[in-house]
């Protein structure tokens, strides 16, 4: 926690996407005391939802990114797993420069893994030997246990909890208030409903809901 502290401290943000959950980040970005320099996004949002007053940058597949200093952090901001993949190989494409954004009132063992583009909302817990990909949200409250992998551009929606040695796949959504209980497997493109209990492994592209759990 405190290494992600010190790194992002007086850095400068642009955000990718403009909405319900750059909100959240971007009062993340605030504690840690960061500047946000402006959004990109497809349009200009109204200026009665510009709630953070940021300036807009334009579309980003359509503005010159030259001027963008490889010093400043370039962040996904949309909570769709699709559509924050795509921006994230966008910004790989484009080089611009990642990192991942841990709120300061989360809780993030020292032995995790956390790769680039992730952001762990408030009241999060991830635990010992987490592996957290590339692109993904642990949302505010949810807990990732111990030696669990959660794979890329996946979502831990808000108080979802992965119990011990649960491996989740890619694009896959655990639904608010979800449990997933211990040494489950859960596939690519999975979509689990709110409040669902998983006790047994679910295959790829595949939506589930309800305890006792059924497919959709
Ligand atoms: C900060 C944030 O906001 S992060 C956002 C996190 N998002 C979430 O947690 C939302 C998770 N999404 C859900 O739970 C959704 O209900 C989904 C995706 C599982 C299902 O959505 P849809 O495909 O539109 O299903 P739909 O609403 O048509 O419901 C189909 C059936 O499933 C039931 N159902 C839907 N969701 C659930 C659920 N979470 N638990 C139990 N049953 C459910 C419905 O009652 C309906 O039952 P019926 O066929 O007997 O009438």
């Amino acid at each position: 926690m405190l290494i992600y502290l010190v790194v992002l401290s007086n850095k400068n943000f642009y955000i990718l996407g403009y909405s319900g959950h750059s909100y959240v980040i971007l009062d993340s970005l605030t504690k840690l005391n960061t500047t946000v320099l402006g959004y990109f996004d497809f349009k200009k949002c109204k200026d009665s939802l510009n709630y953070y007053n940021l300036d807009y940058l334009g579309n980003e597949r359509l503005v010159d990114l030259d001027n963008i200093s490889s010093s400043n952090f370039v962040f996904p901001s949309i909570g769709d797993n699709l559509i924050r993949k795509n921006l994230v190989q966008f910004i790989e494409e484009n080089k611009l420069t990642q990192t991942s954004i841990i709120d300061p009132q989360a809780i993030v063992s020292n032995k995790a893994i956390i790769e680039s583009s992730v952001y762990v909302a408030p009241g999060a817990i991830i635990n010992s030997r987490a592996l957290i990909k590339k692109g993904s949200i642990v949302n505010s409250g949810a807990t990732v246990e111990h030696e669990c992998q959660l794979g890329e551009f996946s979502h831990v929606a808000p108080n979802a909890v992965l119990t011990g040695n649960v491996i989740i796949g890619k694009n896959t959504l655990v639904g608010a208030n979800a449990v997933i209980t211990p040494g489950v497997t859960i596939g690519n493109n999975v979509i689990i409903g709110a409040g669902s209990v998983v006790t047994k492994d679910l295959p790829d592209n595949s939506k589930w809901v309800g305890n006792p759990l059924r497919m959709l």
